[in-house]
């Protein structure tokens, strides 16, 4: 979804810039990023976010209730990139506006930054910075353009205005383009360039709703060599939502979500440990039969399946069946034109937990070598 809807009456910079559903009473900008005078001193709270049973409804067609968050709780540590990774829908959005103090949530609490989002939205929204779905980026000015007007709604002096956008610029690898309209960068460079604005006063957090949405693979791993770069070299807490896979693979802890509902959350390693089995997929001359003869020696609790993919199967171990798998179909008389197994991927997580999956690619085994029809192929990686 796009953040809620604004509000002009409301001089606040964040609020100006992404809108609001329900609005807090306004504050001067904080001193602390006028460049103007020595920041206060907060002390850094152990997590940057901080969420506890956060729900957020709507009010929904004929009367109804849309449960868009059901019941959120997560931690997010100092420094760490998390994911929160789920279908259109899923609440991704909507939690992200609650955690940035522009949607009050229905229940719940939620900690971001140090600040509360019900009793200091203000102070989480001067806290973090964002990266919204949608470009707000103005096309016809230039890149420096762009970031000093942010800047200046964010309250920055001139002169402070102008050394963080060379200080941005640089850390985005957009120097030498700061001069050139909006309009002429690439899709990559404008994203960076988003994400340069969004950390224009040097926010704790920072939020970046689906950062890679409709770049091609070249600009998307642009994008994510910035976001590590960020990480690594000035320590920044990123919340990124996805329904990107490879996405969420960038990241050190990821939460998956479903209808409101967190089902799983941890590194993606321990995620794709917690389900086991590999996944083993076979192309015979016939996959009906085959899946017959598979079912027969496989443990029963096995479930076979057999679509236009092949025939697959889950089990421990996976490539040391293909051997086995191969030489009973051959005494049945089917051929084997393709074998492989592949340890567990977040898809496979993903279905795990919601019995759907994220992508909607097809897992394509290798052929064998016609000389050796059975042969094995693993695979480090792959999709359902
Ligand atoms: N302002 C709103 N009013 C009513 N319903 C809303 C509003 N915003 C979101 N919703 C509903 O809440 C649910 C969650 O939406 P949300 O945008 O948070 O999901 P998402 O995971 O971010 O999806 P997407 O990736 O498509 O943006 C959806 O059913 C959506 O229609």
């Amino acid at each position: 979804m796009q953040l809620p809807a604004g509000d002009a009456d409301r001089p606040d910079p964040v609020q100006r810039l992404a809108g609001a559903d329900v609005l807090a009473p306004t504050v001067p900008v904080p001193t602390a990023v006028t460049g103007r005078h020595v920041a206060q001193h907060v002390p850094e709270p152990v997590y940057a976010i901080s969420v506890r049973g956060l729900v957020k409804s709507y009010p929904g067609p004929r009367g109804s209730t849309t449960h868009a968050v059901r019941g959120v709780d997560l931690d997010v540590a100092q420094g760490e990139t998390f994911a929160f990774l789920g279908p259109n829908g899923a609440g991704k959005s909507t939690t992200i506006a609650v955690l940035c103090a522009l949607a009050r949530p229905t229940a719940g609490h939620a900690t971001v930054a140090g600040a509360d989002v019900l009793s200091r939205p203000h102070e989480v929204r001067r806290r973090v910075g964002m990266l919204f779905q949608h470009s707000a980026l103005d096309a016809d000015l230039t890149a420096d353009q762009n970031l000093h007007i942010h800047a200046r709604l964010y309250g920055l002096s001139r002169r402070h205005a102008r050394s963080r956008a060379a200080e941005v610029l640089e850390t985005a690898g957009l120097t030498d383009r700061r001069r050139s309209p909006v309009g002429t960068l690439s899709g990559g460079m404008r994203r960076r360039l988003e994400i340069a604005r969004a950390l224009l006063h040097s926010p704790r957090v920072l939020f970046l709703d689906e950062p890679t949405t409709g770049l091609d693979p070249h600009a998307r791993a642009q994008v994510w060599d910035h976001l590590r770069a960020l990480r690594d070299r000035q320590g920044s807490t990123l919340f990124v939502t996805t329904h990107y896979l490879e996405e969420a693979e960038n990241c050190e802890r990821i939460a998956i979500i479903d209808r409101g509902r967190v089902v799983a959350m941890g590194t993606p390693l321990a995620l794709k440990a917690a389900i086991g089995d590999d996944l083993v997929v076979l192309r015979t001359s016939d996959d009906t039969a085959a899946r017959r003869v598979v079912r027969g020696v496989v443990p029963p609790d096995r479930a076979v399946a057999a679509d236009s993919g092949g025939v697959s199967l889950r089990v421990p171990d996976g490539s040391t069946w293909i051997p086995r798998l191969c030489a009973a179909l051959q005494r049945h008389g089917i051929a084997v034109h393709a074998a492989a197994a592949a340890p567990p991927t977040l898809d496979d997580v993903f279905f795990h937990h919601t019995g759907r999956s994220l992508d909607t690619t097809e897992r394509h085994p290798t052929p064998a070598a016609p000389a050796a029809p059975c042969a094995t192929t693993s695979e480090t990686g792959g999709s359902r």
